[in-house]
């Protein structure tokens, strides 16, 4: 028997009840500035204020009613059999990059020495320096000579970003393959869940994507405007084709879901996902990155006669008109990122100005620093709960992006 409801995110804004957070591990104290371009990003962080930063957010969310569930818990409680924790050990150390068979051997011996299975998942997203497997040195000629490289296995220190690598859609997940190699291993962990934790193994919970696909797309660019339209960006991280693919496994399952809208943007990092540049806050008020008020393309996905076509429609209109049409509303405002200003807009767009984590309709999370944003959501009738952002932003993700909703409530 299925159970009832362990997924259930049919919009943006309903009532949050239940979010999937990482708090951010050693990972961050793994990057180096020579990685941070690979592992995708743009300054270091200061672990323990980041911390610190990270439980403001998560007290901000307990305390309005949101159940605050971690990545790193759900993923060591899923392997809680042996056998089933030797597979995904052995997954991840393929996934890992590992040259040598005595090399991987000796990962993963080490991995299964940690004595409880949580200090195991911490370990694999801390990434494996050279000097914590004595003798590696020794194991293979291209060990003996390789460079100076410092690490066995890589950080993931993307991993706060829980919003990325799978995407909880109605009742269903979209398990991403993302972009880059980095944050694809982010993804093993989310497959073990969905297919072993004791909350969802028996729950049948539908894939809307596999990350065994060999598209692109990314959870910050997957948005669910209402429970008819699905907003998806084509955009410097996922791939047309993943769209209409999602669109097609959706449309095939008994979701309500009506429309899929693939919205076309740059292709260039301040507009990284759709979320970046472009987040709903109310029912008929959204906050945007000046620069894709449009003309925008939009390709609008519906069912077609059968279960397997689509129709296609192509659109070329103004990001304001695109909303009204599509969630049938007279008048939908845009709240522009630092108000237009050219200087105010750049920087805090930079800094996730328009990256809001809606936890009820009118009522969002958003960081400290973007001050002049925030203040205009304020003057729109906008509950704002600020957290503080000094060390978290340099990641490049805002609270939208560091949170996976599991349970919303339905809108009336
Ligand atoms: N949805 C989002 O925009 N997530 C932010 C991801 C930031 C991360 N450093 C990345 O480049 O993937």
């Amino acid at each position: 028997m299925a159970k009832e409801n362990v997924l259930n995110v049919y919009s943006e804004i309903g009532r949050l009840k239940k979010v999937l957070l990482h708090r951010p591990g050693k990972e961050i104290e793994n990057l180096t500035p020579d990685l941070m371009d690979r592992l995708l990003f743009d300054d270091i962080p200061y672990l323990e204020v980041a911390r610190q930063e990270h439980d403001a957010f998560a007290d901000i969310l307990r305390n309005n009613g949101v159940e605050v569930v971690y990545l790193e818990d759900l993923a060591a409680e899923a392997i809680a059999d042996d056998k089933i924790k030797n597979q995904f050990v052995d997954e991840f150390i393929k996934e890992a990059s590992i040259q040598s068979e005595k090399k991987r051997e000796l990962v993963k011996e080490y991995l299964l020495s940690f004595s409880t299975n949580r200090e195991m998942v911490d370990k694999m997203m801390e990434g494996i320096r050279k000097e914590e497997i004595k003798d590696y040195k020794k194991t293979s000629l291209a060990d003996m000579i390789e460079s100076d490289y410092p690490f066995i296995v890589d950080p993931m220190p993307n991993l706060y970003f829980t919003r990325d690598p799978f995407a909880t859609i109605g009742g269903g997940v979209s398990l991403n393959h993302m972009r880059t190699v980095t944050r694809n291993r982010e993804t093993l962990f989310a497959k073990y869940i969905f297919n072993y934790h004791p909350e969802y193994k028996d729950a049948n919970v539908p894939l809307w994507y596999d990350r065994t696909e060999d598209t692109a797309i990314e959870g910050g660019d997957e948005l669910i405007l209402s429970d008819k339209v699905i907003a998806i960006g084509v955009s410097e991280r996922t791939d047309g084709a993943s769209v209409e693919k999602l669109a097609k496994k959706i449309f095939e399952k008994d979701e309500k879901f009506e429309v899929v809208l693939a919205f076309d943007i740059p292709k260039k990092r301040a507009f990284m996902h759709l979320d970046t540049v472009f987040t709903m806050v109310d029912y008929d008020k959204f906050t945007i990155h000046p620069e894709i008020e449009g003309p925008l393309t939009v390709y609008s996905i519906r069912k077609g006669e059968n279960p397997k076509d689509v129709i296609i429609e192509k659109e070329t209109m103004e990001l304001k008109n695109i909303l009204e049409k599509y969630l049938e509303i007279d008048n939908v405002t845009l709240i522009r990122c630092g108000g237009g200003n050219m200087i105010d807009a750049g920087r805090e767009q930079w800094n996730d100005g328009s990256n809001t984590l809606a936890i009820a309709p009118g009522e969002v999370v958003v960081y400290s620093r973007n001050h002049v944003t925030n203040k205009l959501l304020e003057e729109h009738g906008i509950k704002l709960h600020i957290m503080p952002s000094s060390e978290l932003s340099r990641g490049r993700g805002g609270p939208r992006c560091m949170s996976m909703p599991l349970v919303r409530e339905n809108l009336r």
